[in-house]
């Protein structure tokens, strides 16, 4: 049987449990393995002898392993190609900001560094939005909440990471229990980030999204919109036919009033399909009711033969951008295009090798980090 990853931390107290092991020795197994990853079991003093002999026959101290790595020319954007124990792989991209300079700065001056990590949450995706090549891999599997929380360990190894965002592949709340355990782990010592510093990224699961805030409170959410209207979300999204429009925004309306929090709202730039004067002002009505933290205009990332659509141009997204600011007072930024080179944007990913394009969206990362100083 495969080892678990003692970062999955409802096996790992599961097991501790039957032994007759206190939990409270979990954070210290957890603080040795993500600093170093190699350590042996023996190697962690003053556990209890009957955690060495648990933690020997059921677990690793970690599951994946890191395949390669990849910066930027700029060296603003780094992305970590990992595979998991069933040889599968997922991406993350770590960003680093220069809190002095105030942008993304591939050569930060000590003292001034704040890096935000991208994490994948699931192999493929499900939900088959149109304008996503990891859409169009279909699901291969969910990760479990310990591989979700080693992909920090491993960027914690190449940076100080101080912002986690669900934005790599998959849907997070199609992966509902693993991400809210791996939250926690990651909210706990020794990671110890702040829950306001961690976005997670939905396609709009409403049932999930009703739970988030009694289970995470204070992490922030962001929703793919990407269309005003049910008849264009469900052209390009198909997920939108289980997940309607009307009921996502009755979802979210309730979500505010209860967390108090403002929500991020993405919107792909897709040309003549929901890009025109007219959608700008049927998003703006929408949203008029909501505490919107921002609205980030995403320019559509090619992902080769796979999708029809193309990405509006900068005179549309222009347009657009003025009417939700001008009209109905909506803060809406256009997505920088980031880590280009490295293949670090937005839904391009189908991973099998290094070399593949990316759907770890290094743009988005920047937007939101923006928006945090
Ligand atoms: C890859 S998804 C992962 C998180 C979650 N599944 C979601 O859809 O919000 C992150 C963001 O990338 C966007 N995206 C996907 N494919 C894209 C593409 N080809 N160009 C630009 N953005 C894309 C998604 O719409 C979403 O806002
Ligand atoms: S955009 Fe998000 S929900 Fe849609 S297919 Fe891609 S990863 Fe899945």
């Amino acid at each position: 049987m495969a080892c678990r990853s003692v970062f999955d931390a409802g096996v790992i107290t599961s097991e501790f449990d039957k032994a007759g092991i206190s939990p409270h020795f979990i954070p210290c197994v957890w603080k040795w393995v993500a600093r170093n990853p190699s350590c042996e079991w023996t190697d962690i003093p003053s556990l209890p002898s009957a955690a060495y002999l648990v933690l020997n026959s059921k677990f690793k101290p970690l599951t994946s392993t890191l395949h390669s790595r990849v910066d930027s020319s700029d060296q603003v954007t780094t992305k970590l190609l990992i595979k998991l124990q069933n040889e599968a792989f997922v991406e993350a991209v770590i960003m680093t900001y220069d809190t002095r300079l105030g942008k993304y700065c591939g050569k930060p001056r000590p003292g001034g560094l704040r890096s935000t990590l991208c994490i994948s949450s699931q192999v493929g995706c499900k939900m088959g939005c149109k304008f996503c090549a990891t859409g169009s891999m279909g699901f291969k599997s969910n990760l479990s909440s310990g591989e979700i929380v080693e992909q920090l360990v491993h960027a914690s190894h190449i940076s100080s990471i101080r912002n986690v965002v669900f934005m790599g592949m998959g849907e997070p709340l199609n992966n509902y229990t693993a991400v809210v355990e791996a939250i926690r782990v990651m909210t706990s010592s020794p990671f110890q980030l702040s829950l306001r510093r961690i976005t997670v990224s939905t396609v709009g699961i409403t049932h999930a999204i009703s739970k988030l805030h009694n289970d995470l409170p204070g992490v922030n959410l962001a929703v793919s919109l990407h269309a005003p209207v049910q008849d264009i979300r469900c052209q390009i999204m198909p997920a939108a036919r289980a997940f309607p429009l009307e009921k996502l925004m009755d979802t979210l309306q309730v979500y505010q009033k209860n967390s108090k929090q403002k929500i991020f709202i993405e919107y792909i730039m897709l040309n003549e399909v929901n890009d025109e004067e007219q959608h700008a002002h049927l998003l703006g009505k929408l949203l008029e009711t909501f505490d919107v933290q921002v609205v980030n205009l995403i320019p559509f990332n090619p992902i080769g033969s796979i999708s029809q659509f193309r990405s509006s141009s900068d005179v549309k997204v222009s347009n657009f951008q003025k009417v939700l600011r001008g009209t109905y007072n909506i803060r809406t930024t256009v997505r920088k295009q980031m880590g280009q080179d490295i293949s670090g944007a937005c839904g391009q990913l189908v991973v099998n090798l290094p070399n593949k394009r990316s759907s770890v969206n290094a743009e988005l990362l920047a937007d939101i980090e923006d928006l945090r100083l």
